[in-house]
């Protein structure tokens, strides 16, 4: 990615990850899955739209999804600190030279005046603070299932060139908490983040702009072997992608599921707290076989190969830009690639590289 000009003018001060909405073929289909099984809330819904939130949230949604004809992801939003941050993306992202659209109050139900850009990585991305207040069901046990949702967590995006995506996040006030590099510093992923957790935003090295993952968390591991059972009782455990497992990165334990249209949601526990401006950064060896699973099981190929195409704002594909560095899937998974579990015990420490 070329160099991106320093704005002269400060960032918009972004709280969180807030909601994401996503293109979808059939929305019934997307209702059963997400409502059904996920459990999560219905703000508002038509033929053509669900909006959703989950059950600690009081925010209209943090999920929008929308029939259309390319399952697609329409955007990310993040939450800023006020009203008068808005002003803020405005300059901020004009001087970076980006495409930026203000959007009027009701532009997005239940969202009032906002920002949206096409980031400098190619993502859709908008920028709010008023949104509609709704019933929170924090305490509503009466009609939370044993798969209780709480919020919406993290994005996870595909982009080719991590350090790029990392210092404009880092232009944004993000900071790493945890990353993958190798023997010579190439760096595989980073998490990023705002609020004091590991992650608002990670960046999965591969081609992009492409979304990986939206992750919702829930408060205990239970809830989300609850939604593995449930999905074994609809015989929809092919929904399972990967995991459940204990994560390396982050500590959470997490499940990857794919919607009915592939697009990939991660259920994850709440990972740890990163809100001193000392937080120490975790930074993983490529080659450490529970980087990514803390129990060494390996990462289906699937998790490193697919993801969701990404709109601009004239609702259109975003053409891919390669991954010009070595792909994570080549160096621990292919003929050449290998894992250690005890890095210096040559003998019992190795997985052969074939691993699936
Ligand atoms: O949220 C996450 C936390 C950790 C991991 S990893 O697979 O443990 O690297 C992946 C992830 O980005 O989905
Ligand atoms: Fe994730």
């Amino acid at each position: 990615m070329p160099a991106l000009p320093t704005p002269s003018v400060t960032p918009p001060d972004v709280i969180r990850a807030a909601y994401a909405e996503l293109i979808v073929s059939d929305i019934a289909a997307s209702r059963a899955f997400y409502v059904g099984v996920l459990g999560l809330v219905v703000t508002y819904e038509d033929d053509d739209t669900l909006y959703l939130r989950a059950f600690e949230e009081y925010l209209h949604h943090s999920l929008i999804l929308r029939r259309g004809p390319v399952p697609a992801l329409a955007a990310l939003a993040y939450r800023v600190r006020s009203a008068g941050e808005l002003d803020a993306a405005v300059a901020y992202y004009e001087q970076l030279g980006v495409r930026v659209e203000r959007r009027a109050a009701g532009a997005t139900r239940g969202v009032g005046e906002a920002v949206r850009i096409e980031d400098p990585l190619g993502f859709p991305i908008e920028f709010f603070y008023d949104s509609e207040h709704v019933e929170r069901f924090t305490r509503r046990y009466d009609v939370q299932g044993a798969g209780a949702i709480s919020r919406l967590d993290h994005f996870n995006i595909v982009t080719p060139d991590v350090p790029a995506a990392r210092d404009y996040y880092e232009g944004l006030g993000f900071r790493v908490s945890e990353d993958i590099k190798d023997d010579e510093d190439v760096v595989y992923a980073a998490w990023m983040h705002r609020k004091a957790t590991v992650h608002d935003v990670a960046l999965t090295g591969g081609d992009g702009p492409r979304m990986h993952h939206i992750a919702f968390a829930t408060h205990e591991r239970s809830q989300i072997l609850h939604l593995c059972d449930h999905l074994g009782a609809l015989r929809q455990s092919d929904r399972i992608e990967r995991g459940p497992g204990r994560h390396g990165v982050s500590n959470a334990f997490y499940l990857y599921l794919l919607d009915p249209d592939g697009h990939r949601i991660e259920i994850y526990t709440h990972d740890y707290y990163t809100g001193d401006p000392d937080n120490p950064v975790v930074t993983w060896d490529v080659h450490d076989n529970q980087r990514r699973d803390w129990w060494g099981n390996p990462v289906v190929p699937s998790w490193y190969a697919n993801a969701s195409t990404v709109l601009d704002l004239d609702g259109e594909p975003v053409a891919l830009t390669h991954r010009t560095e070595a792909r994570e899937s080549e160096v621990t998974i292919g003929a050449d690639g290998f894992s250690y579990t005890r890095k210096n015990d040559a003998e019992l420490g190795f997985k052969l590289g074939s691993q699936v």
